[in-house]
């Protein structure tokens, strides 16, 4: 069986998926003309009903697939087959982007018992299964995993290549964004709803992107697209709320020059330094122990060093988390040792034993950027001595509950640090999730993992497509 990389968030070797999610995505990129196309066209020719159906055969798929999973039958080759491929519309700004849940409750309820009845029938264990083991947690049909369905799909994945984690975790995402969802996206229904968008509208639009900690400079780039869009047609609220979804995700997703964000995937057999930055608090730690949960789940041979060495708390707290994520963490027992001696011990490790991701947490303290800048620079030298072949990135540790006053600190490191990316931590519970849009805005930097929980699971690789779905969609 093809191991799942949960850093790509496919199936390595995989090319048929790998190909279908290319795809996928890079109609996602697209999206905006699209949009542009599908709000200035009055064909209805892919209108919502018929790509719904294609979104409940394929939830259906998956769900029976999930059940087959359970029961200890993996989705064989022929069940492949038969499941149907993603629907035709992956495009995120067509009309599959308007859930079929979303219509007139009645039609939706309808729609869910049938597809419920349905499954039920056509799921129900062979004679021959081996006993299933009992279920952890009961697997249900419900409405929140047909949208967990309808993002997976709509990204080009195959029914049969859906675990239950990846439902869970956007289901966490979605949840994760509530809060901020609640504030922005049913006061943006009403405005949008209230027929085509006119210049009050934009208004409160913008007041709206404000409150969701999107920020100035972001806020203004919105509108200005949505104004220029403006002078040149009314819009119907369904293509203005696609109209916004594809703004804000082509702005997500410019810091890697419009492609969209697949994922930050460490070489296999080569050796990855990925540094971890961020003040004491944004989640560093908490990052570290997620990330190494990912690699150790996706087949990467794995190692922490414990190079916050400030804290003595810090080295602590490092070690607890490599042994919940069962990776072993390098580290100096002294008080206030050398950060940069850990980390040469560390990448001595790493290369004898050829592991092939090297976390490395570093000091979190601000009051002085000189020092932080020496201090990182220090450890950049042992690396690049050290291990001139390894493939070294470096992650700022972003906490969203801080919304716009975590950017300031963020530029600090930015500016010291040399990121290839920010992770953005605890989405869960904050009315701030439009603060991703500020991040990439204000640093032009991708944003690479999200944290939305204080579990082991609960951090994913970033997706301009999803996150987008869960704040306008969810
Ligand atoms: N709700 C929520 N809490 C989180 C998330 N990530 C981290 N936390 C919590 O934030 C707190 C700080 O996390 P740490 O990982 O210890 O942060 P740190 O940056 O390493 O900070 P120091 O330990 O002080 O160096 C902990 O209570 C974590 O459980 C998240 O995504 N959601």
């Amino acid at each position: 069986m093809l191991g799942f990389n949960w850093f790509s968030r496919r199936y390595d070797n995989d090319s048929k998926s790998a190909d279908a999610a290319d795809e996928a995505a890079e109609q996602a990129a697209q999206s905006d003309d699209a949009s542009e196309q599908s709000a200035q066209s009055d064909d209805t020719s892919q209108s919502a009903p018929e790509s719904s159906n294609d979104y409940l055969a394929w939830a259906k798929a998956a769900y029976q697939s999930l059940r087959q999973q359970r029961a200890g039958q993996p989705a064989t080759a022929e069940d492949s087959q038969a499941a149907p491929e993603p629907p035709p519309t992956a495009d995120t700004a067509a009309p599959a982007a308007t859930p079929f849940w979303a219509k007139a409750d009645t039609e939706r309820q309808q729609r869910l018992e049938r597809l419920q009845q349905e499954a039920a029938v056509e799921s129900a264990p062979k004679p021959a299964a081996a006993p299933a083991a009992a279920p952890e947690s009961p697997l249900a049909l419900d409405e929140a995993f047909l949208w967990s369905a309808e993002v997976l799909a709509a990204q080009g994945r195959r029914p049969d290549q859906v675990s239950e984690e990846e439902i869970t975790w956007l289901n966490r995402l979605r949840q994760g964004l509530d809060k901020t969802r609640r504030g922005l996206v049913n006061q943006l229904k009403s405005v949008v709803g209230q027929g085509p968008l006119n210049q009050d509208a934009v208004l409160e639009i913008e007041s709206l992107l404000l409150q969701a900690d999107v920020g100035i400079e972001a806020t203004d780039r919105v509108i200005d697209a949505l104004q220029e869009r403006l002078r040149q047609e009314t819009l119907p609220p369904d293509q203005a709320i696609n109209y916004l979804k594809s703004i804000l995700r082509d702005m997500l997703d410019s810091p890697l020059a419009g492609a969209p964000n697949l994922g930050f995937v460490p070489e296999r057999e080569r050796l990855n330094i990925w540094l971890i930055t961020g003040v004491n608090g944004a989640g560093k730690t908490t990052t570290i122990g997620k990330l190494a949960h990912i690699a150790r789940k996706s087949g990467y041979s794995c190692l922490i060093a414990a190079a916050d060495t400030f804290r003595a708390a810090a080295v602590e707290q490092v070690k607890a988390w490599g042994a919940r994520s069962q990776v072993e963490v390098i580290a100096n027992p002294g008080k206030n040792t050398d950060p940069a001696a850990v980390v040469f011990d560390a990448i001595a490790s790493a290369q004898s034993r050829g592991t092939e991701l090297l976390l490395v947490d570093t000091a979190g303290r601000l009051q002085n950027k000189k020092n932080l800048m020496e201090e990182l620079a220090k450890v950049r030298r042992i690396i690049d001595r050290k291990a001139p072949d390894a493939q070294v990135e470096s992650l700022l540790v972003l906490d969203a509950t801080l919304g716009q006053n975590g950017l300031r600190q963020a530029q600090v490191f930015s500016e010291v640090a040399n990121l290839s990316g920010v992770v953005l931590t605890k989405l869960d519970g904050t009315a701030k999730g439009g603060v991703a849009l500020a991040v990439v805005n204000q640093l032009g930097l991708p944003i690479r993992f999200i944290g939305a929980g204080e579990g082991i699971e609960d951090l994913r690789p970033f997706s301009s497509y999803e996150f987008v779905e869960a704040l306008l969609s969810g």
